[in-house]
């Protein structure tokens, strides 16, 4: 298997002395091509921390993060957030959308900032909306779409990158059930029938259902790592 992120020795610590928090604590997980990870424990216990590391949008105490072999907080800042944006989809709680583009739109721009040219630009985006289930809203600003139509965009513009991975905090958190349900089926699809990459950090039993691996954190320590 190809591992795609691969942290080590990797700590996050806030405060010092007697307010010293250890928000990830000397942790060491190799995600490989084509697992659907739920990241779960407790609130506080170091998720998001975890996630934000791995995608390069946090900087650590100590230690180190590969993403498809390359150090990527060995990187200058710039570098960095080119090697982000070609190699990592982002979903978050709060879709993140901008506000005044439409759905095509926000998907469109991380291409135009890949310089992707313009007639194959259109041509993914269409096709990857389609995808999502969104086929026919592609002019639809996100305040004209519903929450879950929102987060469909999100996951859409994640993928119109082509990254190697997806890094999704709390996807379906801010979803009613049936939503978040759509929503994580649509995601699973797209993990079973592309190969698509997945990290979740979640509380939402519906993830830890459907992940093909459990990693556990408490206290910012992995206790346990279950594929299954
Ligand atoms: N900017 C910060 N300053 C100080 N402490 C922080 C900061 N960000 C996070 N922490 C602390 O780091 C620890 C881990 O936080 P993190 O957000 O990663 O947890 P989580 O598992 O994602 O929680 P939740 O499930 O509630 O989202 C917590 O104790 C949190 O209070």
């Amino acid at each position: 298997m190809k591992a795609v992120i691969e942290t080590r020795g990797l700590s996050r610590h806030y405060g010092e002395g007697d307010t010293l928090v250890k928000a990830l604590d000397s942790v060491d997980v190799t995600i490989e091509a084509g697992e659907f990870t739920a990241i779960v424990g407790p609130s506080g216990s170091g998720k998001s921390t975890l996630l934000q590391l791995m995608g390069g949008l946090d900087n650590p105490s100590e230690g180190e993060v590969f993403l498809a072999q390359n150090n990527i907080f060995s990187m200058a800042s710039q570098t960095l957030s080119d090697f982000r944006r070609d190699h990592i989809g982002f979903i978050f709680q709060a879709y993140n959308l901008i506000p005044v583009l439409n759905a095509a739109e926000n998907c469109e721009y991380i291409m135009l900032l890949q310089g992707v040219p313009e007639a194959e630009r259109k041509e993914r985006v269409y096709n990857i909306l389609k995808r999502v289930g969104l086929g026919g809203k592609e002019t639809r600003l996100p305040s004209e779409l519903s929450g879950g139509q929102q987060q469909r965009v999100a996951v859409a513009r994640a993928m119109a990158s082509n990254p190697d991975i997806i890094l999704a905090d709390e996807p379906t958190a801010n979803l009613d059930s049936k939503t978040g349900t759509e929503l994580l089926d649509m995601m699973h699809e797209l993990n079973k029938s592309e190969g698509m990459t997945f990290v979740f950090s979640t509380h939402d039993p519906k993830i830890m259902e459907r992940a093909s691996r459990l990693v556990h954190i408490e206290d910012g320590r992995i206790i346990n790592d279950e594929r299954r």
